[in-house]
């Protein structure tokens, strides 16, 4: 059985306290810890740099997945590797050369993804998609924590599935982002994804550790 790992984003969380929520997070079952940059020209948002992610990073054992909704990504992916991230996703919207930009990330030593926003093709990934680590499948328009689930990204998800089915990619996550609850999980997994980003649903809730288990238990 495949593992579902869930990816808290921290864009809900209180930013006043965010050592505290991010320690709250990993004791309550995460597994990722998810951190949404944001620029406010690729997406009308703007959150925060590598030097938020530096300070976070030490405390926290999670793996940082860093989901850059920026344009010019290939201008800050060092400082993000520099500043600690595990992975780091681009999106293809942003990227004129996808595949060397790609590459720029595995060299510093970086797991690898690129995502897709609801109006892009899967196809704008199948070409790359044996040197990445994870696709990464919009599923809201990004720059906002809280929006609604578009079940039309559903079938995206299963187009990624069949391709790393049948080109044998074992180790290449599929990444699910955007109203993401312990509704809309077990659609996502059914589809393919095995890591879902869940903001809202986890740091809008009182209890974290509960939020976290309903979605896992929505799974069974
Ligand atoms: O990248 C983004 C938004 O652009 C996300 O990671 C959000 O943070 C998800 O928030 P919820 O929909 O889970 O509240
Ligand atoms: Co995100």
């Amino acid at each position: 059985m495949t593992k579902i790992n869930i990816a808290p984003s921290i864009l809900s969380a209180d930013f006043g306290k965010l050592a505290l929520e991010v320690a709250e997070v990993e004791r309550s079952g995460a597994d990722w810890l998810h951190v949404d940059v944001m620029d406010g020209h690729f997406v009308p948002n703007i959150t925060f740099g590598p030097l938020v992610l530096e300070a976070v990073a030490p405390h926290t054992k999670l793996l940082l997945d860093v989901h850059l909704m920026i344009e010019h990504p290939e201008r800050y992916i060092a400082a993000f590797a520099k500043a600690g991230a595990n992975l780091i996703t681009v999106h293809a919207e942003a990227c004129v050369h996808l595949h060397s930009v790609i590459q720029q990330i595995k060299k510093l030593g970086v797991k690898a993804g690129v995502a897709i926003n609801p109006a892009t093709p899967a196809l704008a990934v199948r070409e790359v998609i044996e040197d990445l680590d994870l696709v990464l499948v919009m599923t809201v328009n990004p720059g906002f924590g809280g929006q609604a689930f578009i079940p039309g990204t559903l079938r995206k998800i299963s187009q990624i599935a069949e391709w790393r089915e049948q080109l044998g990619l074992t180790g290449l996550h599929i990444e699910v982002d955007g109203g993401i609850t312990a509704a809309t999980a077990p659609l996502v997994v059914e589809a393919g994804a095995d890591v879902l980003v869940a903001g809202s649903a986890v740091f809008g809730r009182e209890d974290r550790a509960e939020a976290i288990a309903e979605i896992r238990d929505s799974l069974k």
